[in-house]
């Protein structure tokens, strides 16, 4: 039986962590801020947007959440992200993916200032992860959550072969940036890989962030290898499931994460941290 990997008890720990350096930087006058814009009604983006806005409140930060409706223009978003970007409260604005169709995407990303980019997306932040380069600035939010578990669980990553199933900006390229960094081999595969289980099974780590419940089973992971499961499907029924067949793999890996409980509230409370560590740069930044 594997070892869980709890995301739920590391993600309290790590937002105890936050909320003490909140009340730090609050004693220097400086409360962090964080926008999150929201276009379009999809009920998941709905219920995700809230449970940030829910967990900044109860740290002590300021908190915004922008409703657009689905036909906001690109102007119209535009001004909602220049308006946050010259808001010296804000210290953070993320703006929930996928975007409607009719709204580019990449247009809005370049816009957010890279100093209040929480989400780590803009091409100087992408550019300056994918180079190495060392210093302060903020990375996409669910690698940096996958990054803290596996720190937390003493999961070494020098000379390990790691594969991560999907390819996204959002999750799956920055995840490799981070593990090529602390040395890793890190293999990158998607819907056109030859022969997708060959590739998993040589895993010493196996990150799964495709969307698809059950796309890995027991016969696809090497015993031992420790498996996290980035995927959030919800079912017919209601119920959440990642992208693993826990019950199979859990038998055969060293280490398993839960979905739900897994890298899910990582992400949140990543999110929370690196939105504390944009305030505290600025405010160095601002004298
Ligand atoms: N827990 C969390 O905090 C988060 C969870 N998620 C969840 O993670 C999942 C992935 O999201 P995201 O990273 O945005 O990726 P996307 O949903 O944007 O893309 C899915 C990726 O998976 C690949 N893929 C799909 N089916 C297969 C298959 N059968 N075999 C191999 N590869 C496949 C696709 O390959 P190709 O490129 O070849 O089409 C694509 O690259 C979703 O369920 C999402 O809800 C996302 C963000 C955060
Ligand atoms: N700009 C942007 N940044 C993101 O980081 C971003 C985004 N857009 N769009 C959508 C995805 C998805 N995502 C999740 C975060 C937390 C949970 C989460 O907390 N899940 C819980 C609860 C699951 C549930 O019950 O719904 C869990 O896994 O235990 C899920 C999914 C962030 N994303």
């Amino acid at each position: 039986m594997a070892t869980l990997i709890d995301g739920r008890a590391l993600a309290k720990e790590v937002n105890a962590h936050t909320k003490q350096r909140i009340e730090k930087l609050k004693e220097k006058g400086v409360t962090p801020g964080i926008a999150t814009i929201l276009v379009g009604d999809d009920p998941a983006s709905q219920i995700y947007t809230r449970s940030k806005e829910k967990k900044a409140h109860s740290l002590g930060m300021k908190s915004v959440r922008e409703q657009l409706p689905a036909s906001t223009t690109q102007a119209e978003l535009v001004q909602a992200v220049e308006h946050l970007n010259s808001d010296p409260s804000i210290h953070a604005i993320l703006v929930q993916e996928p975007l409607p169709n009719h709204l580019d995407d990449t247009a809005i990303v370049n816009l957010i200032d890279p100093l209040k980019d929480v989400d780590g997306f803009h091409p100087i932040n992408v550019g300056k992860l994918y180079n190495n380069v060392q210093g302060n600035y903020p990375v996409a939010c669910t690698p940096r959550g996958i990054m803290t578990m596996l720190r937390h669980y003493h999961v070494p990553l020098a000379s390990q072969d790691v594969v991560i199933v999907g390819r996204s900006t959002l999750v799956s390229r920055p995840l490799q940036a981070l593990l090529i960094n602390e040395d890793a081999t890190v293999t990158i595969t998607g819907r056109r890989t030859k022969d997708l289980a060959k590739r998993t099974r040589e895993a010493d780590i196996l990150v799964v962030a495709a969307g698809v419940p059950n796309l890995i089973k027991a016969d696809a992971v090497k015993p031992g290898a420790t498996v996290i499961d980035v995927g959030i499907n919800r079912l017919d029924d209601g119920t959440i499931v990642g992208d693993v067949d826990f019950e199979s793999v859990k038998e055969v890996a060293g280490m398993i994460t839960p979905v739900p409980g897994g890298v899910g509230p990582m992400t949140i409370a990543s999110l929370m941290e690196q939105t504390v560590d944009l305030a505290e740069w600025s405010a160095e930044i601002n004298g």
